[in-house]
């Protein structure tokens, strides 16, 4: 029986306070994150944009006890995950791969090195796959496969989504199931589905795929739910975390909470949709601060869906997703990777006359070279500003 190392990709969050300022650094030096025409300006732009993010955030992880629980419940995650599978015959060992945080990627790459695993088997957090997060792993992964002949040789079943498959479905109906179980009224509570948004851009322009399984998804959820509760619910889809001033997927869900508010919605069972464990969206940003909005909204009864953690429908879930993958063919990084259409995902370089993607382009260059020369001179305190005396 072959060595299988089964691969759990998921993000990563700071485990202290002093974490925060670079792990957030970490996750702004991401191409897949914040898409720049020029790359030279990635680095110092993800040191401007965590600089002066840090505060907002660290005080968002000081309110759920000074450091993100993501790593301690994706180990929990990855331990029952391989006791399933060895107790249903294969021979595997699970490893926990950090994007943005420990364990990060390379190392987890390592440990199976040396651990003598044969074949290797990638499967994301996300059920849902957009460019941001499945797509940048799997990226990353592509990146330390091309630079190591010896991980290279591996053979390697990449599961590139799962938002429809039966064990998650089922694991997510019944949390919600559950929580109803709870309500005032069973039958009218508004069932409020919150995903993690993504930019619009990522989906109309780049083809992330995101936005059609996360509604797939939704739809499918709530059809298995029907069927155990014996009636439909009401429900709502929005999308939760935008972070900067581009346009992100909408409804944004404190919009769609007032509106739910002014037309007289009561309770509300919250459904954090794109999330597998608990961390600082749901703790934070759920707990707190839409509670509050929904509050002032006059909904009187607010509750939330737990995550999945390690739900045992859930971990049986993903055990099968496994035996399914290494039941089929190989499927490489690259095919994990790719996007239905391939639209602007990098602007071209070609110049043209008007107002086209071209002078999009350069405009947009121009002006990062702009900004960049009066951030070096804010910081240096010499330059032509200076000189003219406007600074
Ligand atoms: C499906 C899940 C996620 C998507 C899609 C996603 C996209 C995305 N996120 C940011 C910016 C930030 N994300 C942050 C933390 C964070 N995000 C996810 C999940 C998704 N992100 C997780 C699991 C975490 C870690 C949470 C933890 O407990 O530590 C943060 C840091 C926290 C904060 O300051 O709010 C930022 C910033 C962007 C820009 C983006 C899509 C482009
Ligand atoms: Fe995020
Ligand atoms: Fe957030």
């Amino acid at each position: 029986m072959a060595r299988v190392g089964v691969l759990l990709l998921n993000l990563g969050g700071p485990e202290r306070i002093e974490d925060v300022g670079p792990f957030l650094y970490n996750l702004f030096s991401d191409p897949e994150i914040i898409r720049l025409p020029t790359p030279a300006l990635q680095k110092p732009l993800a040191w401007l944009i965590s600089t002066l993010r840090s505060g907002k955030s660290k005080e968002a992880y000081r309110s759920i006890g000074g450091g993100s629980p993501l790593r301690r419940i994706t180990e929990q995650q990855a331990r029952e995950l391989q006791s399933r599978l060895r107790q249903q015959g294969v021979d595997a060992t699970s490893y926990v791969a950090m994007r943005y945080w420990h364990p990060f990627t390379e190392s987890a790459v390592g440990d199976i090195k040396a651990d003598g695993v044969e074949e290797v088997v990638v499967l994301p957090l996300y059920p849902h796959f957009s460019i941001s997060t499945s797509g940048s792993s799997f990226r990353e992964l592509q990146r330390l496969r091309q630079a190591d002949p010896a991980f290279r040789r591996l053979p390697i079943r990449c599961i590139r989504s799962w938002y429809d498959h039966p064990g998650y479905i089922n694991a997510m109906a019944g949390l919600i199931a559950r929580e109803i179980g709870n309500c005032e009224a069973p039958d009218s509570a508004h069932i409020f589905f919150s995903a993690h948004g993504v930019p619009k851009s990522y989906v109309e322009e780049a083809g992330d795929p995101y936005q059609k399984e996360i509604e797939a998804c939704a739809a499918l959820v709530m059809e298995r739910l029907e069927q155990l509760l014996g009636h439909p619910n009401p429900s709502t889809l929005a999308y939760q975390s935008r972070v900067g001033p581009v346009e992100w997927l909408k409804p944004y869900t404190e919009d769609a909470l007032r509106e739910l508010g002014e037309q007289g919605v009561q309770e509300l069972v919250v459904v954090p949709i794109s999330f597998v464990s608990e961390h600082i969206e749901t703790l934070e940003e759920i707990d707190i601060e839409y509670r509050e909005i929904a509050t002032e909204a006059g909904i009187s009864h607010f509750r939330r869906v737990p995550a999945l953690d390690t739900d045992a429908t859930f971990i049986q879930g993903l055990a099968d997703l496994v035996h399914e993958a290494m039941a089929g063919p190989e499927v490489n990084l690259d095919m994990a990777a790719q996007l239905p259409k391939k639209v602007k995902l990098y602007p071209q370089d070609k110049w043209a006359w008007g107002w086209n993607n071209s002078s999009e382009v350069w405009n947009g260059r121009l002006a990062m070279v702009g900004f960049s020369a009066f951030l070096l001179e804010l910081l240096t305190g010499h330059g032509p500003l200076h000189a003219l005396g406007l600074l």
